[in-house]
């Protein structure tokens, strides 16, 4: 059977009968949940081939069984990774400092999803006990964690030794406490890190020198991380998401985050200009493959307007 690449859609025919066999609830790879009536005593050879394709190709990109972890998930990217591991089966911890925020979207969202795949817990990831406690909580209400989202971020060049706490060091942190629970050697069952780091990743956002700092640390450390789990047989994917400009909270008053550096707001919005701005979808599905192509470890994928394109890694003895 020719099977579907991630890239093709394959609609499936939207089959009704009188006689239901099985009543099928697939979750589209694409963030649409298909309800459908599956019978095959009225279907067409050619209808047939294409269901159970689609049916294939739905199975194996679902995420059904899968506990996924998110920081900063309440919010803009993180509310975004959120709604699409959900579409596609995963079970999902919301951690966030977010309260009020994550009461109306936990509304939201058990109403779509059913409270059984969904935890909110309040957490800082610059605090560690809170950090170990919310993983725990996890492992006790879902059974495991495959995947996390160290997604959490700020930017403010005024507050830049916080900016550093969270950025970086609280994405050291949680991976290295998830690892207690993914690491095979450690009995887990292995996984799949996603760091969210930035464009300004891998060249220097010049009005924010020290949020430039905090992900390019981030990028080095998915790729050292990465290769210390290969060679260590953690069973563990490390890989470091790297979009441009995308409209969120964190994207908005920009000159009163820039601090020492708010006289460079116009080159800021020239670059703005230059690179646009990438729609979340775009994220959404550049993550997506990150955390299920399991080909991809150590990647830092780019995400502009128009493509996304991986970061060739550079050694020293190029
Ligand atoms: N918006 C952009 O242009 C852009 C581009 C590239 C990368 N990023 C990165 O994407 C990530 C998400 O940013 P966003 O644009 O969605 O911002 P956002 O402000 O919309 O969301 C950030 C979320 O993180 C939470 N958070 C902040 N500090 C936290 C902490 N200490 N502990 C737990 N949660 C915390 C916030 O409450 C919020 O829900 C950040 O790491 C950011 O650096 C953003
Ligand atoms: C002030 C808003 C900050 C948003 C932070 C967020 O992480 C988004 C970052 C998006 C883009 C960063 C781009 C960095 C580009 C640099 O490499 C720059 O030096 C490239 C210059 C390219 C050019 O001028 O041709």
């Amino acid at each position: 059977m020719t099977s579907v690449s991630p890239r093709e859609h394959v609609e499936p025919p939207l089959t009704r009968c009188t006689k239901p066999r099985v009543a099928l609830r697939l979750n589209g790879v694409w963030g649409t949940r298909l309800d459908w009536l599956h019978c095959k005593d009225r279907r067409s050879q050619s209808d047939q081939f294409r269901v159970a394709q689609y049916e294939e190709f739905s199975w194996r990109m679902s995420l059904s069984g899968k506990v996924a972890v998110v920081t900063g998930a309440v919010m803009g990217i993180g509310k975004a990774m959120t709604e699409k591991l959900l579409q596609n089966g995963a079970k999902v911890a919301l951690l966030d400092m977010n309260k009020t925020e994550a009461e109306s979207l936990m509304q939201t969202l058990t109403k779509q999803y059913g409270q059984e795949r969904l935890l909110f817990l309040h957490c800082d990831v610059e605090q560690e006990e809170q950090v170990k406690a919310a993983f725990q909580k996890t492992m006790d209400t879902f059974g495991g964690i495959h995947i996390l989202c160290n997604n959490a971020g700020i930017l403010n060049e005024s507050t830049w030794e916080k900016m550093i706490s969270v950025n970086l060091v609280g994405v050291i942190r949680a991976t290295y406490l998830v690892l207690e629970h993914m690491n095979k050697l450690k009995g887990g069952q292995g996984g799949v890190i996603v760091n969210t780091a930035s464009l300004a990743g891998i060249g220097p956002l010049v009005s924010c020198p020290v949020y430039t700092a905090s992900k390019h640390g981030v990028v080095g450390f998915t790729r050292a991380m990465s290769a210390a789990s290969a060679l260590s047989g953690y069973g563990v994917r490390v890989n470091c998401l790297c979009p441009g400009f995308v409209q969120t909270g964190l994207f908005s008053n920009i000159p009163a985050r820039l601090g020492p550096f708010s006289h460079l707001k116009d080159g800021t919005q020239l670059l703005v200009e230059k690179f646009g701005i990438v729609n979340m979808s775009q994220v959404v599905e550049a993550f997506f493959e990150l955390v299920t192509d399991e080909t991809k470890d150590g990647a830092a994928l780019l995400v502009f307007q128009q493509e996304r394109k991986y970061m060739p890694a550079v050694s020293v003895t190029d």
